[in-house]
């Protein structure tokens, strides 16, 4: 199974996005230009988190222009797993992959610091090694990651089983409905603000987020027709 690391100017979670695929499933992995046009080589495509493009107009504004993008939106067409951490879930959202837009913390301050997520569908592709309801360390570090979403829209992803994690306790942001994370109607496509990809050792507190891996790479061997892993 071959991931895709997507690089913009600005980001800063790519490096630890690819020690992270290395470091779990010892998968190959490539970083590629966010001028690339071309992603047809890879089975998953991980986008980074970090300041892309100096978050200017709005998080993710003007990544989602990037060419690469375009290749994107067809990887995910092709049921191709896409997962996008805090810059990349917003970019994500701001592409339109997935519904729903960003808003400036509640707090209007950059929080970065350990939080608790709550799985809530753990049958989906990113996340079927975890229990259902499962509470997890995961850190976050963002300025802007208050999701919002209408009403309309949250009761469709309630009804799709589309909200993927929520915050258990407290929540960081003041997202709707303690959205953490969501994935798209088809779920191969995942946004999530909290770095899955800064959990994968207990050096760095928690090897809550080395399942994700784990996961993807067991949904891409069940679609082939290859062992799972444990
Ligand atoms: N770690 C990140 O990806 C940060 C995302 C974005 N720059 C924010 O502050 O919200």
């Amino acid at each position: 199974m071959k991931f895709a690391v997507l690089v913009f100017p600005g980001s800063n979670c790519d490096i630890d996005c690819f020690k992270a695929v290395e470091q779990t499933i010892g998968q190959p992995v490539e970083y590629v230009w966010h001028t690339a046009t071309d992603l047809s080589q890879y089975d998953a495509i991980l986008v980074p988190g970090g300041f892309s493009y100096g978050d200017y107009l709005r998080c993710g504004a003007i990544s989602r222009f990037a060419p690469v993008m375009n290749e994107v939106v067809k990887a995910a067409e092709q049921g191709k797993f896409v997962l996008g951490i805090c810059n990349g879930f917003q970019i994500l959202l701001e592409s339109g992959l997935l519904p729903g837009a960003m808003l400036r913390n509640r707090s209007l301050k950059f929080r970065c610091h350990q939080t608790k997520l709550r799985v809530d569908n753990n049958q989906n592709p990113f996340t079927t090694q975890y229990a259902a309801g499962e509470v997890i360390d995961i850190p976050i570090a963002h300025g802007e990651g208050n999701y919002y979403c209408d009403d309309a829209t949250l009761a469709e992803l309630k009804a799709n089983g589309q909200i993927v994690f929520r915050y258990e306790g407290d929540n960081p942001n003041g997202s709707v409905d303690d959205i953490a994370g969501i994935s798209n109607k088809q779920g191969n496509v995942v946004g999530m603000m909290p770095h899955p990809e800064r959990a994968v050792d207990q050096l760095l507190g928690s090897e809550d987020g080395k399942r994700m891996f784990t996961s993807i790479l067991n949904a891409w061997r069940e679609k082939h027709g290859a062992a799972v892993v444990r």
